[in-house]
Order: C-alpha cells, then structure tokens, then sequence
C-alpha cells in the first residue's frame, strides 16, 4: 500500500516523540528519505572532507540517487513504523546493587563478591559510545566502594567489544573539531585514569574478538581469560589514530618493542594463542567451557582473604602509577591531534559511508 501525504506527515510527528535517540544510522537514514521525499534528489554541493557531518548527510542524500520522492516517502513511513514497532529500549546503565541487573548498552551486576560489567550492545558489535565510558566509569566508581573482591569486564554476544564506536566523531559541537577533538581527549584521559587508579584486580573475560581501545586497556588488567575465538586488533595507523590505554608503555614492556609495533603501528591481528605468548592474555580456554572455568576459578579467587589480595596488588601496581598517568596524557595528546588530521577524517569517512548505504 502507497504511503499518502498523511502518512508521511504522522511518520514525522512519530519520529519527534521518540524517547531514545535512535543512533546516527538511523537519523542519516531518516534524513536522507526526508530530503528526497520533499526536495527530490540532492544537487547541493559536496560539503569539504573536515566537515563530518554535512558530508555524512550529503553522502546519504547523494547515495538515494533519482529515488522518486513518492517511493522516499513510503520508504521513510515504513522505517519509522518499523523503528516504532520495534521494543523499547532498555533504561540506561547504572550500578547495581548486588545481584541487581540493569539493561541498557552497560549491564552492570554484582553477585558473590563479584562485580561484572558486560559491553551489551551485540547489535553494534558492543562499540563505546560516549555515554557507555561515562556508565563505565560510574561502575568502576562503584565497585572501587562495594564489597566485591573482583571486578570483571566482558562483553555480550559474539564479540567482546569493536573498540570505540566510529559514529562518535560525526556529532560535532558548536565549536567544531577542535572542541570535539578536545573534550573526546577529556574523556579519553579520565576513561583510563580511571582503570590506573582502580583499586581492587581487575579481570577481562573476552568472549570474542576484540578491537581498539578495549584491547589497549588490557594492559592495566590483572587477568585477562580469553576464548580461542578472541582475536586482538588495534588497527590505529589504519584509522589515522595512535594508540591509548597505556599501550604504548605497557605493550612494549610486556612484549618486547618489536612484537608492540607489530601489533600498535601496523595493525596486526593475534589470535587468542598469540595475545597468550605475548602476555596479554593469561589463558586461552576453549569457547564452549569459557564461562564454565572462568567463573568457576574466579568464585574461588574471592574466598581468599581481601585484604591480603588488595595489599599484594597495591605493592604491585603503585610503583608505576604515575608513569601510567604521564603515560596517558602523552597519548591523549597525540590522539587530540590525530583526530584533526585528515587521514583520521578519511577514515571515519570511509566507515560512515560504508553505513550511510540503504
Ligand atoms: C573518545 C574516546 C576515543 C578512544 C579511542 C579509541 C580508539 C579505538 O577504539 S579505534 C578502533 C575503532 N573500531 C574499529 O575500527 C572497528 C570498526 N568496525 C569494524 O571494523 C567491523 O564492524 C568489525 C570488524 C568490528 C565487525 O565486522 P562485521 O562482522 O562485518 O560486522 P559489521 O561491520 O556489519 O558490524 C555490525 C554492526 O556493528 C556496527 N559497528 C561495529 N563496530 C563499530 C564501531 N567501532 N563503531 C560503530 N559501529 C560499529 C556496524 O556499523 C554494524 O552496524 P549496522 O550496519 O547498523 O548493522
């Protein structure tokens, strides 16, 4: 059925009421339909390549060709009404009290003496956003205070987590790049701080591959238990980024400089068996006893006494404390840079666009 000019106008009104943003896919989706539903194809001309956004919907406008705006307008009816149909999202992360579970893109529980906060947005191949590192950092803050004697990261669905999520850079503020590449390096920089300075051991359970930022900041855990169908990317110069999270001090410390440059410089991917022989990982178990073992052996961790498990790994970690921190800053500087560049902008470009199609 053809969608009329009444239609189209409820799917608009649809749209404003919705609760939760819907993700930049989406919005560049409904914008696209929008544009040649009332204008008809676009010939405005291509916005410059610093220009993330504008470029972003142009290239989704552009990508529609000569739709006609009869068909734009059904299409866009039709994502609406599937987007509405579609179940409410989950409330937003917050810490749990024991045993409590919150839904949203963090899930956060504690149960016997355990704190565990699971990447859960399996649909984006759990990518950070920026609203999944301030829900981080809040659980970390919480869990530094509860009883737990352990506090575990692990993601949900196949992967463990795609690193930071690419959309990030196309939501620019008033003040431009520079502010977003600034107040990204705020974040980045008080994201680490944050596992530098946690207080209790701190254990990844990587259930799948790994990208990014997720992999970097292993380098702070105290255990890291992988699946053997974890793999370990950090595909910065790819991107036009450099490395975070402490790795480029802590992967050339535990590994060597030449195996860290393998993997920080030029992108190479290990494998869960590779990570182990480099010290990344502490143990590769195989996908179908992962969960079985890890939390088997980690219930256990915790019947030890809590003080002596604390003293043991404060007198391990305080003497590199503050590198770590001249560490981190020196990386969010870098980043801060890189993230103007235009290699970074060609990337994310790519990635974008990549999306943009319908
Ligand atoms: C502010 C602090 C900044 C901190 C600095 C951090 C830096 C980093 O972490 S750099 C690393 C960034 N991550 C990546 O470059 C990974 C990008 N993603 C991919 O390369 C691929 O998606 C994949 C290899 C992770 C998975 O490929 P595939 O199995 O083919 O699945 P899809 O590509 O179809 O992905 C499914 C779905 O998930 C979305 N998605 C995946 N990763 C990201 C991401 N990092 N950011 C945003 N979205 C991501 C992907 O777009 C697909 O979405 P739909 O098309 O809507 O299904």
């Amino acid at each position: 059925m053809r969608a009329s000019q009444k239609d189209f106008e409820s799917a608009l009104r649809q749209v404003k009421l919705w609760k939760k943003d819907p993700g930049n896919e989406v919005k560049l989706k409904l914008y696209a339909l929008y544009k040649q539903a009332t204008e008809g194809p676009c010939n405005l001309p291509k916005p410059g390549m610093m220009d993330l956004v504008n470029k972003a919907k142009w290239d989704a406008w552009s990508a529609l060709g000569s739709l006609p705006k009869e068909t734009a307008r059904e299409n866009y009816v039709d994502l609406v009404s599937s987007l509405s149909a579609a179940s409410e999202p989950p409330s937003p992360a917050k810490p749990a009290a024991d045993g409590e579970q919150a839904g949203g893109d963090l899930v956060v529980t504690s149960e016997n003496h355990i704190t565990t906060i699971t990447f859960n947005r399996p649909a984006k191949k759990n990518a950070i956003t920026t609203q999944m590192y301030r829900d981080i950092m809040l659980a970390l803050q919480a869990a530094s205070k509860d009883d737990s004697v352990l506090t575990v990261l692990t993601g949900n669905g196949d992967y463990y987590c795609s690193g930071n999520d690419l959309t990030n850079f196309t939501d620019i503020p008033p003040g431009g790049p520079e502010e977003k590449a600034r107040t990204n390096a705020v974040l980045l920089r008080e994201f680490v701080d944050y596992f530098i300075d946690f207080p209790k051991p701190l254990v990844a359970v990587v259930n799948g591959p790994a990208v990014g930022i997720s992999v970097t900041i292993l380098g702070l855990f105290d255990l890291v238990y992988a699946s053997d169908r974890a793999t370990f990317h950090t595909p910065f110069s790819p991107l036009g980024l450099s490395p975070e999270g402490c790795s480029s001090y802590t992967f050339p410390k535990m590994m060597g400089p030449s195996k860290a440059a393998e993997m920080l410089i030029f992108g190479r991917k290990l494998t869960a068996q590779e990570a182990c022989a480099q010290g990344l990982v502490t143990e590769v178990f195989p996908d179908s006893t992962l969960q079985k073992e890890v939390w088997t052996r980690l219930r256990a961790y915790t019947k030890l006494p809590p003080n002596a498990v604390r003293t043991s790994r404060e007198v391990m970690r305080s003497k590199g404390r503050e590198r770590l921190h001249a560490v981190n800053a020196e990386e969010c500087e870098a980043l801060r840079q890189r993230w103007l560049s235009e290699e970074c902008a060609s990337a994310v470009l790519r990635f974008m666009s990549r999306k943009a199609k319908l």
